[in-house]
């Protein structure tokens, strides 16, 4: 029997989209933070604390029976957290930075209650293809890579870009299902599945 009442601190309809397609019942309310990077603060626990305050924001407004999800997902190059590009010479440059190469999807999950706040980071390595000038005009012009961070959508047109993932499709596109699943768990907070 779940006596939890389940709230998704998001405004994201593919984290919206992810938890029910977990089967979980909830209801969603948007967080607003601030976004910025701490100075010295690594991209680990970057995506940790906005994860947390997301979910923290949420529940303090939150009845005394909730349990508050909150999720954070950025997309890290040599170590730089790549942002949304501010205009086409950005994201051209976001896109030769991950041109050919490989980089790191970290997308933090945190979950508080009344008495418990838990929360990990989830990295994935996205490998991607060569990006021709060509390639790399047209997905600008497509409109889809604009309110992106780090420039692409895998679950999109950005998707075609993607030869190797190591790692969880889903925490790319918003909220990792084996490990929200696993968090929940710790909760109280059950699916039909593991009900
Ligand atoms: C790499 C990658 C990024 N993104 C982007 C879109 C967003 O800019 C970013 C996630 O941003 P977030 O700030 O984590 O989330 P959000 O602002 O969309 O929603 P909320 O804070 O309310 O939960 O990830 C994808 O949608 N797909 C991808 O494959």
């Amino acid at each position: 029997m779940n006596h939890m009442n389940l709230i998704l601190a998001s405004q994201s309809p593919r984290r919206k989209s992810l938890l029910t397609q977990l089967g979980y019942q909830f209801s969603c309310q948007p967080a607003n933070i601030d976004e910025c990077v701490l100075a010295n603060e690594s991209p680990h626990d970057y995506v940790e604390r906005l994860a947390k305050e997301k979910a923290q924001c949420v529940a303090s407004c939150a009845g005394e029976e909730s349990v508050v999800l909150g999720s954070d997902t950025t997309v890290v190059v040599n170590g730089e957290i790549l942002g949304k590009p501010a205009d086409f010479d950005d994201f051209s440059r976001m896109m030769a930075s991950i041109s050919g190469t490989s980089h790191q999807v970290l997308t933090g999950i945190a979950a508080v209650s009344r008495n418990k706040v838990l929360s990990s980071v989830i990295q994935t390595n996205v490998f991607f293809k060569q990006l021709s000038s060509n390639e790399i005009e047209h997905y600008w012009q497509s409109g889809e890579p604009q309110d992106k961070a780090g420039g692409y959508g895998i679950q999109g047109i950005g998707g075609q870009f993607v030869i190797e993932i190591q790692g969880s499709y889903s925490a790319v596109v918003g909220l990792p299902m084996y490990e929200t699943v696993a968090l929940l768990a710790h909760f109280g907070v059950v699916n039909a599945i593991n009900g």
